[in-house]
């Protein structure tokens, strides 16, 4: 099919290497071909092939979302795959922006085998699982509880004469809910989203487990109930930190896609008339436009960095704690909490931006953005609530200023705590990412140190922690916001000074997208810079000429940008979003393909006959 002429000519401009982009998005060349590599073996194989799933039940989809990924285990089976990335692509490749219903197995099953079970567990539960002998899920949540897991009500009592733990839910609250891949006991009914997922419930009643299976690398049961503490125990929670730790990169594909499918869109389409007689221009071309889809691009780009870092962060804590050092996980678990938090959130109300965007065309399931947006929008409840993370996040920061005090030495991501910072120079309108990223720290800084006067003074009257962080939650979550998003801002201008010096122009284009960032962060709380007198209004009236220059410099690289994304269509699944821009003349044949022309209307011809019987 040729290519749109408007796509074509925004092809044509640019000034770096979307190649060379694509190639640093996936950590190298190599992952790019094996990449490539890897969705071809499901895009060329007719078992991948079914119906659209845009058009099924629930029930349908679940059916035959259960059935490709039966298909991606065998095809990772086939091509031996290990790498749980290289697995994510088979699978990403076949979901058609679904949440596969063995997921959970995956990433919530196997990871805490991996990581809890002993010697003895990993050999007759990791090894089946890992090859699907046998299937498990995560059944945390109960009915009544989530949040709040030292208010779980299921019951384990000991049976000292059997060797077994008697498993209970003693009440109605105590059901186990939500289990993602639970297919014993039920279903728990139609969601929002995560239609591939069969979030089930599960009642027990009186069943008898062998003490060993109780997961004993860390704590355990000796035969005589003795329980053996883990040498940490924050370690039981470690299979929900692995997960909060993968989901920032999880967004930040979940938002790139978006933006893909947004900024081409945008490009195609032409509304309305600036020039009367001039013809109907790109609606890109509108700063309204640009100004809700530019710092979309430039999150989606600070995402993916700050993503890749926590992943690798994790993994370097996780083998310290396999060497029995466990002196940065706190620092790991409110990290993957804040970020968890503050990306999956974000992500969810980009994905909607990039959807009205797109006006009518957007609401529609050809452009796949509420299907994005419905499957995306969990992660911001799955995994942790966003308000529950940050007020971990802020409890940790609280404990910062107190280590300040008593001169104990800060983790390296809360090092800029103990910083003086000091602006004495007027802003203009072309204010670089270090002095952005200065004064995204300043600000979390002076939150932080706010919100610690209000708790101590509350800790000074009543005595008690609890109700003193009770007091103060609003604030309490808005410092560890601005933490969050100094951290973000720190690992995207640190990536971004790397690859100035090994790709100056690729890398001067995401010096600009770091700057939108920036001034967006930095507009959005204009207020708190006004009020601790770092910023004045010339300096903010200057970064806000700088965001609107900023997006004529991104205007002609926009197009090039999300093509470094390099989604194939086939993996975007949406006719907004094709890298051909044929738009109209497939959203038309996708309407008519629809099952529901084709249905018999003999349903509306029945009850529409009624009316004509009526006396009108
Ligand atoms: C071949 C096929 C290929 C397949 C490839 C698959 C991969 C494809 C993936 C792509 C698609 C992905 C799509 C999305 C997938 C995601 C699915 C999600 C499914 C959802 C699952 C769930 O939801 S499971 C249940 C989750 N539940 C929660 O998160 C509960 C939240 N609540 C809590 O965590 C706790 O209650 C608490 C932290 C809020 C409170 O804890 P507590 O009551 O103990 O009190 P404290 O706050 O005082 O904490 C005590 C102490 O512990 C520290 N701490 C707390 N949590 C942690 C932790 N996680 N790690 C480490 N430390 C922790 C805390 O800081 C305190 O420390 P002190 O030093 O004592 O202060
Ligand atoms: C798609 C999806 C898949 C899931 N899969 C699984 C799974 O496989 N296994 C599993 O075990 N669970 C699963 N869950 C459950 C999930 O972990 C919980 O929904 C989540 O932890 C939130 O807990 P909750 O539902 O009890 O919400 P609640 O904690 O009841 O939250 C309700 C409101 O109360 C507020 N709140 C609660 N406590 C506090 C507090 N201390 N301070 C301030 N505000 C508070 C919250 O911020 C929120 O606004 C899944 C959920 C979803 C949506």
């Amino acid at each position: 099919m040729p290519m749109n002429p408007d796509l074509e000519k925004e092809r044509q401009g640019g000034t770096f290497d979307v190649e060379q982009l694509t190639h640093i998005l996936d950590g190298g060349r190599d992952k790019t071909l094996k990449r490539h590599f890897l969705e071809q073996e499901v895009l060329k194989d007719p078992v991948f092939r079914g119906p659209d799933t845009r058009f099924l039940s629930r029930e349908e989809l679940f059916g035959e979302l259960l059935r490709k990924h039966v298909a991606v285990i065998k095809k990772t089976q086939e091509l031996s795959i290990d790498d749980i990335n290289e697995a994510s692509t088979i699978y990403s490749a076949a979901m058609n922006n679904n949440v596969g219903p063995l997921t959970l197995h995956s990433v919530a099953f196997v990871a805490p085998l991996d990581l809890m079970a002993d010697d003895e567990q990993k050999k007759k539960w990791l090894i089946p699982a890992k090859k699907y002998e046998i299937i498990g899920c995560y059944a945390q949540t109960e009915l009544g509880h989530g949040s709040f897991i030292r208010g779980l009500e299921t019951r384990a009592d000991y049976d000292v004469n059997t060797q077994q733990f008697v498993l209970n839910t003693p009440t109605e609250t105590a059901i186990k809910w939500w289990v993602g891949g639970c297919v014993a006991v039920g279903d728990i009914g139609p969601k929002f989203g995560f239609g591939g997922v069969d979030n089930g419930y599960l009642c027990l009643n009186n069943v008898r487990i062998p003490r060993d299976n109780l997961l004993a690398k860390t704590g355990k049961v000796l035969e005589d109930g003795t329980y053996v503490k883990p040498e940490n125990p924050k370690v039981v929670y470690g299979s929900m930190l692995g997960i909060r730790a993968a989901l920032p990169k999880v967004g930040a594909y979940n938002l790139s896609k978006a933006v893909t499918i947004a900024i081409r869109y945008s490009c195609v389409r032409h509304q309305s008339e600036i020039k009367p007689g001039c013809g109907e221009p790109q609606v890109l071309d509108y700063q309204t436009q640009q100004h809700k889809l530019f710092p979309l691009l430039a999150t989606a780009y600070a995402f993916h960095t700050v993503g890749v870092w926590m992943l690798d962060f994790h993994s370097t804590v996780m083998n310290e704690i396999n060497e029995g050092h466990y002196h940065r996980l706190a620092e790991d678990h409110v990290l993957a909490a804040g970020l968890k938090a503050v990306i999956n959130w974000k992500t969810h109300e980009g994905i909607e931006i990039c959807r009205f965007s797109c006006g009518g065309h957007g609401y529609s399931l050809a452009s796949s953005l509420p299907v994005i947006y419905v499957n995306h929008v969990a992660n911001s409840t799955a995994e942790g609530e966003t308000v529950i993370l940050l007020l971990q996040t802020a409890v940790y920061l609280m404990k910062c200023v107190i280590d300040l005090e008593q001169g104990t030495p800060l983790d390296p991501s809360v090092a800029y705590l103990d910083q003086s910072f000091s602006k004495s120079e007027q802003w203009c309108s072309d204010v670089d990412m270090h002095s952005l990223l200065k004064a995204i720290q300043f600000r979390s800084k002076k939150f932080t140190e706010y919100v610690s006067s209000f708790v101590k003074k509350e800790l000074m009257a009543t005595g008690n922690q609890q109700l003193a962080f009770n007091k103060h939650k609003v604030i309490l979550v808005e410092c560890a916001k601005a933490h969050t998003e100094a951290v973000i801002m720190n690992a995207f201008v640190t990536k971004v000074d790397e690859i100035l010096q090994s790709n100056p122009s690729v890398g001067k284009v995401l010096s600009l997208l770091c700057q939108i960032y920036g001034v967006t962060e930095i507009l959005a709380h204009s207020g708190d810079y006004i009020q601790y007198e770092y910023l004045r209004k010339i300096d903010l009236d200057n970064i806000q000429d700088q965001l609107f220059k900023l997006y004529t410099y991104i205007r002609p690289e926009a197009v090039l940008l999300v093509d470094a994304f390099d989604f194939h269509d086939e993996v975007l699944k949406s006719i907004l979003g094709r890298y051909d821009g044929q738009v109209y003349e497939n959203m038309f044949k996708w309407a008519k393909a629809s099952p529901f022309n084709k249905q018999d209307q003999g349903t509306f011809r029945k009850y529409i006959q009624q009316l004509k019987q009526a006396k009108l």
